[in-house]
């Protein structure tokens, strides 16, 4: 069995994937600060036979993780963000210091669409480009949903956003704290999604497919008017291209993969931003 792990700020989740049938057995999340012990939500290592690793969190919680796997398997591996892979220049100035969950987005998205936007919803939301012909051009970083709202102190951090919540509903104007909060937090992460989207789309000149992914992607997907699809499996995925095991991902065949959505009309976008910059 192979482990993937894809740590966060905020969550480590991990999945079980069969080597030989490329099936997922099971899947699983714990906070990244708390200590992996007996009865919590975590992957049996006695099955597992090798590692695949994706970290974004502080380099001790990596190396702690890996001190307590490597007792019981041999064979891990850990992903790092590079100056170039699998056909894909990275566009950081230093590509290294590019998030390594950015970076593995990056290559499964490209292998998927051939050139894209993706979307990482997580502690913070993310939005990375790499055109057709490999080129990353860099991206932006914005707090997420439970930042936002985290920093506004005013006591609604433990209140979530419905997911099951109309999501027209949840950009009307809130009529107590906690919708007020909500729906102001979710429209701000909806218009900076829309707007860097139509942006890069206008100044590249075409219009991408747009992927998104991270535990915030379900909410933030139904309040995205702008085509797109989502890939909850888009980190995993980037290990998989980097990796390759099963004899599925090494004929290019990616987990979860979703149907590529055909974009938006570019001179409808650019309509939409000139309007915008009207105002
Ligand atoms: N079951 C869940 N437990 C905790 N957070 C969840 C859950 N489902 C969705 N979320 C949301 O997902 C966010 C974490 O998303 P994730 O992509 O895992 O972040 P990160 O990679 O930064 O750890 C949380 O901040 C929360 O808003
Ligand atoms: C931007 C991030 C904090 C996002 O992490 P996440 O929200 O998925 O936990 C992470 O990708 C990171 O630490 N990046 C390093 C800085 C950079 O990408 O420029
Ligand atoms: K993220």
């Amino acid at each position: 069995m192979i482990l993937d792990l894809d740590i966060g700020n905020t969550l480590s989740k991990w999945r079980l994937k069969d080597r030989k049938s490329s099936e997922i057995r099971a899947r699983g999340a714990m906070w990244t600060r708390d200590e992996w012990r007996s009865g919590a939500d975590i992957p049996d290592l006695d099955i597992v036979d090798v590692i695949r690793i994706s970290n974004v969190a502080r380099q001790d919680v990596l190396e702690d993780t890996v001190r307590l796997l490597k007792r019981r398997v041999d064979d891990i591996h850990i992903a790092h963000s590079s100056s170039e892979a699998l056909g894909i220049r990275n566009g950081y100035d230093m590509p290294e210091r590019l998030g390594v969950d950015r970076w593995l987005g990056v290559l499964s998205g490209y292998q998927l669409t051939g050139g894209c936007c993706t979307v990482d919803c997580g502690s913070a939301i993310t939005m990375d480009t790499v055109l057709p012909g490999g080129q990353h051009i860099g991206g932006y970083i914005i707090p997420g949903l439970r930042l936002m709202k985290e920093s506004l102190k005013l006591g609604t951090r433990k209140v979530v956003i419905d997911p099951e919540q109309d999501a027209l509903h949840a950009l009307s104007p809130g009529t107590n704290t906690v919708d007020a909060v909500n729906h102001g937090v979710f429209m701000a992460a909806i218009s900076a999604i829309n707007r860097l989207y139509m942006e890069v789309c206008d100044s590249q000149g075409m219009a991408l497919p747009l992927l998104i992914t991270g535990g915030d992607a379900a909410i933030v997907s139904r309040g995205l008017r702008l085509p797109h699809a989502h890939w909850p499996d888009m980190v995993y995925a980037g290990l998989e291209a980097l990796f390759p095991i099963t004899s599925a991902e090494g004929q290019g065949v990616l987990a979860g993969m979703p149907e590529v959505v055909k974009p938006a009309n570019l001179t409808e976008m650019r309509k939409a931003l000139a309007f915008t910059r009207m105002l």
